[in-house]
């Protein structure tokens, strides 16, 4: 588990993560998402005391990072610009990890095998792609058996295969009850892999709910119903907490009412449908609307952030 509680971190007037509270939990993947500089690769440092918070604290397993008698078997992680030397093939880079943490050697040979390096094992890391890297880096990762699992932007480079890859891992790890958290800026993306989000910005948290929740939230738009009887319609939807408008001559948005409940109205009285669509929006559209306060830097207009720094 990931316990953030309260936690601040302040580059002399700058607040990066401003008493941000949340926890991933064992047994699921968490997205950790939000827009370029909210404060996504800070807070993952303070988690392996990279970092130290200004105020508040980030727990593993109930514990600061240091306070791990062996934290590599307690957290795996993979940061942004991990410093591989460029001489060393993959399997000495692991094994030199593996050796410094106690670990033994067929479990560097497990981990080559898992995350697809087998072909490259005695190659040379600075030949690498940025796929094979970040592959490299998951790979590290997982060295220790760790129960927790904390990855910073982990599909970045890769190919398609590669991220279908990353998701069926990450999954398998959540299966087998381990707590797994990897950042993105890439809200479609990151619900595909995750089963929960935590949306920050500007340091702060935005949202934390499950994936399917914070869908319904972003989805209230309506349903879109085609009839050849709106007027019809209108006066059997009419009633408390439903609002009818029309979009078109045969069309009606309604709220208030599943497309069910529309659905079945109708039909009690014999009203033609032609069409009804739940009106959703994409995840993109919902994480903007989401974040729109608080990018950095907007296409176009300054967001209020640059406002705030010029002023
Ligand atoms: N050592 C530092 N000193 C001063 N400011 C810093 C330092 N590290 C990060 N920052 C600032 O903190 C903010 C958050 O950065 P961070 O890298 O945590 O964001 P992020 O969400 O990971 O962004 P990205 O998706 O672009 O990697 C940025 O404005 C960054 O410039």
């Amino acid at each position: 588990m990931i316990q953030l509680r309260d936690v601040t971190k302040r580059y002399g007037a700058k607040t990066v993560v401003d008493r941000l509270s949340f926890t991933a939990r064992p047994g699921q993947v968490t997205g950790f998402l939000g827009p370029n500089g909210a404060g996504k690769s800070t807070t993952m440092r303070m988690v392996v005391g990279l970092d130290a918070p200004t105020s508040g604290e980030a727990l593993v397993n109930g514990k600061r990072y240091a306070e791990h008698a062996a934290p590599l078997q307690e957290i795996g992680v993979l940061l942004e610009a991990k410093a591989v030397h460029p001489g060393r093939t993959a399997v000495s880079h692991l094994l030199s990890l593996a050796r410094t943490h106690g670990i033994p050697r067929r479990r560097v040979d497990q981990v080559i095998d898992m995350a697809g390096l087998s072909a490259v094992a005695g190659k040379r890391v600075g030949g690498f792609s940025l796929g094979m890297g970040q592959r490299l880096g998951i790979a590290a990762a997982l060295l220790g058996d760790p129960g927790v699992v904390m990855l910073d932007e982990p599909v970045n480079g890769l190919d398609p295969e590669g991220v279908l890859w990353v998701r069926n891992l990450l999954a398998g790890l959540a299966a087998e009850g381990r707590t797994v958290m990897l950042s993105s800026h890439l809200m479609s993306e990151t619900a595909l892999i995750a089963d929960h989000l935590v949306v920050i910005g500007r340091g702060r948290l935005l949202a934390d709910s499950g994936v399917d929740e914070l869908v319904a939230q972003f989805a209230g738009g309506g349903v879109k119903v085609a009839t050849g009887d709106p007027a019809a319609l209108r006066t059997v939807l009419a009633g408390p907490g439903v609002t009818v408008t029309s979009t078109a001559a045969e069309e009606l948005l309604v709220s208030g009412r599943s497309a069910r409940e529309i659905g079945l109205a109708a039909a009690a009285y014999g009203v033609p449908l032609f069409e009804l669509t739940p009106q959703t929006v994409s995840l993109e559209e919902a994480f903007m609307t989401l974040t729109r306060d608080a990018v950095e830097y907007s296409a176009g207009l300054p967001s209020a952030a640059l406002q705030e720094a010029t002023r």
